[in-house]
């Protein structure tokens, strides 16, 4: 395997003049550091532009103003074959008339490898992919996901130092996108290589990924772990696009050493902190819906929703005239609250993020 390398994106920008001669910017001045090896997503609503920055990566799309560096080069005016990328798409994008050798093998010809060293290559890329049985058949003889596999190795045995995935799995149905996102991280951390990846599916981006980076109106709003960015995003967009979030008003009425107390609706809570606050100041506070806790006496609300889903019991209560929204873990052996009725409600602490 070649070198695996480091890329850095320096105040790209990808702005499109449209046919009606209007001005649309796609990617806004980002900057993005991603380490050799990594796995970084790049996650966002539809028009976001990260279709436009992995292409811009890629080589498929110019910057209008910024700079591309693969490893220690700047590539950004550079044409795709003169990178060192490889990209996965979507529609899997195999040759039709050729079995899965011969696709897979395609680049390794082009660059007028040696026979047996394709050979070689490509052979071992089948046996790591289990995939020996199939080097025979061409496309439509195979499943979406075999084909996405066969997408897979075909970028993998050209052995790119930046590995490059366009919503590899939308495609296909829910349990194989399951199936193959776990099957891409094993092999990403087999072979090591930088990747980075896009797509709008959230749980996927926190399967896969060391690092998000959610982007929105081609601006990057957050870069994190998956941790970071469900547990502390830094707004109220992130907090509502990564999972599901409820945002409660607050006040600061006191300040100790990385700790401050939040009054939400009469009732103070300790939270951890990361950003200074003042006494005084109105804040908003987001809870995950599994970090309300029922049955604890700090509010009584009255219960909207109430709907059991084996692993937990979802409720939608009402809270100071909005709607809260409140999963129970393990719901077997507690008690179900119906439509209508009361219940008491607590917040665990530790869930509290003041924004
Ligand atoms: N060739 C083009 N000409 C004009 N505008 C474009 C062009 N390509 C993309 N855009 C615009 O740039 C913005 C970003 O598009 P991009 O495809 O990068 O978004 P995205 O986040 O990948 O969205 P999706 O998830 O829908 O693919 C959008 O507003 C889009 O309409």
């Amino acid at each position: 395997m070649k070198s695996i390398k480091k890329v850095y994106l320096e105040n790209l920008n990808k702005t499109f003049v449209t046919t009606a001669n209007d001005q649309v910017v796609a990617v806004n001045n980002i900057n993005l550091k991603i380490e050799p090896g990594e796995f970084v997503t790049m996650l966002g609503p539809s028009g976001c532009g990260k279709t436009t920055t992995l292409r811009m990566i890629a080589g498929f799309e110019m910057p209008t103003h910024g700079n591309v560096f693969i490893g220690e080069e700047n590539v950004a005016t550079k044409t795709p074959d003169k990178r060192d990328t490889a990209m996965v798409f979507q529609n899997y994008a195999l040759f039709p008339h050729m079995n899965v050798f011969d696709n897979i093998s395609y680049g390794l010809k082009i660059q007028k490898r040696p026979k047996a060293e394709i050979k070689e290559r490509v052979e071992r890329i089948l046996k790591m992919m289990k995939m020996e049985d199939f080097s025979q058949r061409v496309p439509a003889q195979m499943s979406g996901g075999q084909q996405q596999r066969v997408s897979l190795a075909r970028a993998l045995v050209m052995e790119p130092g930046v590995l490059l995935f366009d919503e590899p799995l939308s495609n296909l149905d829910a349990k194989l996108r399951i199936h193959m996102r776990d099957e891409i991280r094993k092999i990403q951390q087999k072979v090591g290589i930088t990747s980075i990846y896009v797509t709008h599916d959230q749980e996927e981006a926190m399967a896969l990924s060391d690092r998000v980076v959610i982007m929105n109106a081609g601006i990057i709003e957050q870069e994190g772990t998956p941790q970071e960015i469900y547990q502390r995003p830094v707004n109220e967009f992130v907090a509502n696009f990564i999972g599901r979030a409820n945002i409660l008003d607050g006040e600061i009425v006191g300040i100790d050493e990385g700790e401050v107390i939040v009054n939400i609706h009469g009732v103070g809570f300790t939270v951890k902190v990361y950003k200074k606050f003042d006494v005084g100041q109105r804040v908003r506070v987001v809870i995950r819906p599994e970090g309300v806790l029922v049955g604890k006496k700090d509010f009584t609300v009255k219960v909207d929703k109430s709907v059991f889903m084996g692993q937990n019991h979802e409720y939608g209560v009402d809270f100071f005239g909005s709607n809260l929204e409140i999963s129970e873990n393990n719901p077997t052996g507690k008690t179900i609250y119906k439509i209508g009725q009361q219940m008491g409600i607590g917040f665990d602490q530790q869930a509290l993020h003041i924004l």
